[in-house]
C-alpha cells in the first residue's frame, strides 16, 4: 500500500520579481500572488502577503511598509522572503500531509551559485522538506508544449519583471543562454519619469504599471491612444488628472526590447548549425508577463528577422510546465523502483 498521499506532496514554485507561483501536485489550488509583504514598522509584525499587500503599496501610513524581496531572480531580503514563503507554502499545501513538501524551483540561467544557495535555504527554512532546482526555459518550454526531450533545438525568451532569459533548449537542458537582470519594472520606473518631465506630474509606480498595461504600445497605430490618470501636480503639490498619451510612453519600451534582441542575437550567434532549421522554421517563443505588451511581437520580428511566438498564458507558462515536469519524473522515479 502506498502512502506517498500523505508524504509525497511535490510544490513548483516560481519565484518571481513581481510574482509568486506555487502549484501542489495534491491539490488543484494554484497560488499566484505578488511577491510583496506589508510590515508594522512600530512592532515588525506582517500585516499582509501577497495581492492584499500589494493593493496597500502607495497607500499606507507612515508605520507600514510595503516590500518585494525577490530582485532580477535574486533574494534580497531573506527575513521578509521567508515570511513570504511560509505564508504561501501553508496556502498551497494539502492539510493532509504530514510531512513538509519537497519543492522544485525553477532557476533562470543567470543565477550564481551563493544565489541559488541562498534560495535554496530560504525555501528549506520556509518549511520545504528538500529542493530541487529545474532551468527555467525547460520548465517554460514544457509549459508551452515544446518537444524539449527531443534533439531539435527551441529558443524560449522569458521576460519578467526583473529579469530577461534567453535559451536554447534541447534533449531536456540548456545549450546556450543569455541573462539579463532587467524587466518590466525598469518601464514603470521609466513611464514614472516621463510623465513627470511631459505632464508635470508626480505618479506611483503601481500607476506607471497600470500605464504600461494599458497604454504602451509598439505599434505606431495605436499611438493617438490616451488615458486619464491621477497624480501630484510636481509645481503646486496639489492633486490633478492628465491625459496621457500613448505615443509620449512608447520611449518606455525600447530599453527593455533592445536588450532582448541583443540577448536573442547572442544565442542565434551560438547556436549550433544543425539546429538552426527547426529555429527558422519554428520561430522563436516568448513568454513572462512583458510578452503581454502590445505589438513586441512584431518589433522582435522586425529587430531579429525571425517568427516570433507568444505563449497564451505567459504569467504562468513557467509553473505550469515545472509542475508537469515534476509529474515526468515521478513517473520515471516509480517505474525505476518498480523495476528493482
Ligand atoms: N498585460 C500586460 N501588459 C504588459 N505588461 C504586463 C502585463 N501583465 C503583466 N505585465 C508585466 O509583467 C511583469 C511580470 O511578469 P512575470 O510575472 O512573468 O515576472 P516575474 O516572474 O515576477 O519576474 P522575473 O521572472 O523577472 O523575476 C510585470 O512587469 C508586469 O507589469
Amino acid at each position: 500500500m502506498s502512502f506517498s498521499w500523505i508524504f509525497g506532496e511535490d510544490l513548483a514554485l516560481d519565484l518571481g520579481t513581481s510574482n509568486t507561483l506555487i502549484y501542489s501536485n495534491k491539490k488543484d489550488g494554484k497560488i499566484i500572488e505578488p511577491s510583496v509583504v506589508a510590515v508594522d514598522l512600530n512592532n515588525y509584525e506582517i500585516v499582509a502577503v501577497g495581492e492584499k499587500a500589494k493593493s496597500m503599496e502607495g497607500k499606507t501610513p507612515d508605520n507600514i511598509i510595503t516590500l518585494a524581496p525577490i530582485k532580477g531572480g535574486k533574494i534580497i531580503n531573506f527575513e521578509i522572503a521567508q515570511v513570504m514563503l511560509t505564508n504561501l507554502f501553508k496556502k498551497a499545501k494539502s492539510s493532509f500531509s504530514i510531512f513538509n513538501p519537497k519543492v522544485y524551483i525553477t532557476i533562470s540561467s543567470g543565477i550564481s551559485e551563493v544565489d541559488k544557495r541562498a534560495i535554496e535555504d530560504c525555501v528549506i527554512y520556509s518549511g520545504a522538506r528538500s529542493v530541487e532546482f529545474i532551468a527555467t526555459a525547460v520548465a517554460s518550454a514544457v509549459g508551452m508544449g515544446l518537444p524539449v526531450l527531443e534533439p531539435s533545438g527551441s529558443i524560449v525568451v522569458n521576460i519578467g519583471g526583473g529579469t530577461v532569459d534567453v535559451s536554447l533548449v534541447s534533449l531536456g537542458g540548456v545549450v546556450a543562454s543569455k541573462f539579463v537582470d532587467i524587466g518590466g519594472d525598469s518601464i514603470d520606473y521609466d513611464i514614472v519619469n516621463i510623465v513627470k518631465n511631459k505632464y508635470d506630474l508626480m505618479i506611483d509606480k503601481e500607476t506607471a504599471e497600470y500605464i504600461k498595461i494599458n497604454l504602451a504600445s509598439f505599434i505606431t497605430s495605436n499611438i493617438t491612444n490616451n488615458l486619464s490618470i491621477f497624480g501630484r501636480d510636481i509645481n503646486s503639490g496639489m492633486p490633478r488628472n492628465a491625459i496621457i498619451y500613448g505615443k509620449d510612453i512608447t520611449s518606455s519600451l525600447f530599453p527593455l526590447f533592445n536588450a532582448v534582441t541583443d540577448a536573442i542575437k547572442v544565442i542565434l550567434e551560438k547556436t549550433p548549425p544543425s539546429m538552426t532549421g527547426n529555429i527558422l522554421r519554428n520561430g522563436i517563443f516568448l513568454t513572462g508577463g512583458c510578452s503581454k505588451i502590445n505589438g513586441c511581437v512584431e518589433y522582435l520580428e522586425n529587430e531579429i528577422g525571425i517568427a516570433v511566438n507568444v505563449v497564451e498564458n505567459p504569467l504562468t507558462c513557467t509553473c505550469e510546465g515545472a509542475s508537469k515536469l515534476i509529474n515526468k519524473i515521478k513517473i520515471k522515479n516509480n517505474r525505476r523502483k518498480n523495476n528493482e
